[in-house]
């Protein structure tokens, strides 16, 4: 390519929905341009010959054959620092309160003007910088230079990666975002600093996964718990719950930071998220959960290109906290909608379609994505350990689970909770499907320290319990109960208690919205206990019936509202009353 024709300046050629595409630009691949008179940014993601095609972050209606296209020399980045928590931002970090506050309308997402610029952290803030450091020591990259407080929390100023050596200048007291902290060797160093979003940022070492994140949810960190610094998938059609979930798992699982992508939902549903997470009370503090939470929102009718965008913006903030040892649970919302937008784009681009019309590297955009969660060592002497989480919503049309989204999600996700329109049509909630879903981190022996030693066994029991459940459900469809055998009937009874008074937990209980890991515990091992209760009164003879209907094991229902100090003392008080009915039954 003879590049003494190009310059940093092209023109405008063509424009079809989110691409473009300009003459004479002398450009490198993913480098950001400013396309048109409106300055429109967006993405150089191919280049032939002379020609550049361009994705496109804001609507091109108006855009003209001619207009100048010019390139800033820099990749997609977004801006870190002090003052991410509790914005709510675009795809490609704009932050849409402060432009919508311009608009005077809080919710007016999708009315910001065209072209409207403002920086994701503000400019005339001043943050009270604490050095960690003095003058004249040396650093590498990762050390901490100092704190400033931000929401609730004492944020890191670390040296950024490939910058190192003796600390000059250094300042304290107020300072803007912008302005150095220190000058590391021969390096500025402000709270600002920059990352492009394609880019995995560095850790010193990556390790091995076996701490869960504790959600609170039994069905969760029972059955299918995820680890922290893993990745789950959630698949689910329409009305399953998979909102109410995500906004379940943001609030009580033990993540300091949580990163939310609304990615291209309808504009009014995505109005809803807006002003249901700000409202959404953080059980930690009792002040609001956006204190800790970055939200990234895309609706449907934002361009396509920023929704493409989004889900790199949002994991990078994501590693940009857990590069200073926080832990990080981020949710998209849904993936489906992101892949729609790769999908339109590619199809502008006439590129061959691979599966229903997915562009063919749909599965490694996806790994690239659910590949950087991870549990790190972070750089830096600290020795601290971060991590980032990634749970990710898929929505295949019709609830069919085997469109490449959902498989692609299943094969890159240690755990898959399906969720189930069946059951969420009979008020089960959360729909995880026992039988579907599984997880593949071995976290048991994290539960067996750190809860009790039987957990693994408890948790085996369970699961087989309910599979078993299932199974004699289809016998019984066919035969009815009658074709059962005594212990069979045992079975069927405690499935019920396992999914009626274990697995059901309702968002909107205020005493069960969430359950510690001891009362799991003690909730699995009375029913536990009742089983075996029931299994010896039939072995002895007592009719399954007549063993099962016994107004004791009525009470298991009960214990989700058992309070936390009494359980233990409850528990045991009722299993014994469950063994004298069932003894005294002959
Ligand atoms: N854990 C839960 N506890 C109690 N109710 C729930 C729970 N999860 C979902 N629901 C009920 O199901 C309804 C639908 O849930 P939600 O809006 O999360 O579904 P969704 O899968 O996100 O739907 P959509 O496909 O429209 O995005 C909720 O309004 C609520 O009534």
């Amino acid at each position: 390519m003879n590049t003494q024709t190009l310059t940093d300046a092209g023109t405008l050629w063509r424009v079809a929905g989110p691409v473009a595409e300009a003459i004479g630009l002398h450009a490198r691949l993913y480098d950001v341009v400013l396309v048109g008179t409106a300055q429109l940014p967006g993405e150089v993601i191919r280049i032939d010959g002379k020609r550049c095609v361009i994705q496109v972050y804001e609507d091109t209606a108006g855009l003209a054959v001619g207009e100048p296209v010019v390139n800033t020399g820099q990749p997609l980045q977004v801006e870190l620092g002090p003052g991410l928590l509790g914005q709510i931002l675009d795809g490609t970090q704009r932050p849409l309160r402060e432009l919508a506050r311009r608009g005077d309308d809080p919710y007016a997402v999708a009315t910001i003007a065209r072209g409207a610029r403002a920086t994701a952290l503000d400019r005339e803030r001043r943050w009270d910088f604490s050095p960690a450091v003095r003058e004249g020591d040396q650093v590498g990259p990762g050390d901490l230079l100092g704190t400033v407080p931000d929401a609730a929390m004492a944020h890191r100023v670390l040296v950024p990666p490939r910058v190192s050596g003796i600390v000059r200048n250094l300042r304290t007291g107020l300072l803007r975002v912008s302005e150095p902290v220190a000058t590391v060797g021969d390096e500025e160093v402000a709270m600002l600093q920059y990352w492009p979003v394609r880019q995995a940022r560095p850790a010193s070492q990556r390790l091995a996964l076996e701490v869960p994140l504790v959600t609170g949810q039994r069905v969760i960190d029972t059955l299918f718990p995820i680890a922290r610094g893993g990745a789950a998938a959630i698949p689910g059609g329409f009305g399953t719950g998979k909102t109410v979930l995500e906004q379940s798992l943001a609030k009580w699982s033990t993540a300091d930071v949580v990163i939310y992508i609304g990615c291209g939902e309808r504009g009014n549903e995505l109005a809803e998220v807006l002003e249901e997470f700000p409202a959404l009370v953080d059980p930690r503090t009792g002040t609001s959960l956006m204190q800790r939470t970055v939200l990234i929102a895309n609706t449907s009718n934002m361009p396509v290109a920023a929704r493409e965008a989004s889900i790199y913006t949002g994991i990078t903030i994501a590693e940009f906290f857990r590069d200073q040892g926080l832990h990080v649970a981020l949710m998209a919302d849904s993936t489906s909608r992101w892949g729609e937008a790769l999908r339109e784009v590619s199809s502008r681009l006439e590129e061959m379609p691979a599966e229903e019309g997915y562009p063919a590297y749909l599965a490694t955009r996806l790994a690239e994505f659910y590949e950087r969660a991870g549990a790190v060592r972070c750089l830096g002497d600290e020795n601290r350990t971060g991590s980032v989480t990634v749970i990710g919503a898929v929505s295949p049309a019709g609830g069919d689970f085997s469109e490449p989204i959902t498989q692609h999600s299943l094969r890159l996700a240690g755990t898959f909770w399906a969720l189930d329109t069946a059951l969420a049509r009979r008020r089960h909630f959360p729909s995880i499907n026992w039988t579907r879903s599984y997880t593949l981190y071995q976290l048991d022996g994290w539960f067996a320290d750190e809860v009790s030693a039987d957990w693994p066994v408890l948790r085996a029991w369970a699961l087989d319990m309910l599979q078993r459940e299932t199974s004699l459900l289809e016998i019984v469809q066919l035969l009815g109960a009658d074709a059962l055998a005594a212990p069979q009937r045992v079975v069927l009874t405690i499935g019920r208690l396992l999914r009626e008074d274990f697995l059901q937990q309702s968002a909107f209980d205020e005493g069960d919205a969430s359950c510690s890991l001891a009362k799991q515990h003690t909730m699995l091992t009375a029913i536990h206990a009742a089983h075996d209760a029931l299994a010896t009164a039939v072995e002895r003879g007592v009719a399954p019936d007549t063993a099962s209907a016994v107004p004791t094991l009525l009470e298991i229902g009960r214990m989700r509202a058992w309070p936390e100090a009494e359980m233990a003392q409850l528990s045991n008080d009722l299993t014994a009353r469950i063994r004298t009915q069932l003894e005294e039954l002959r």
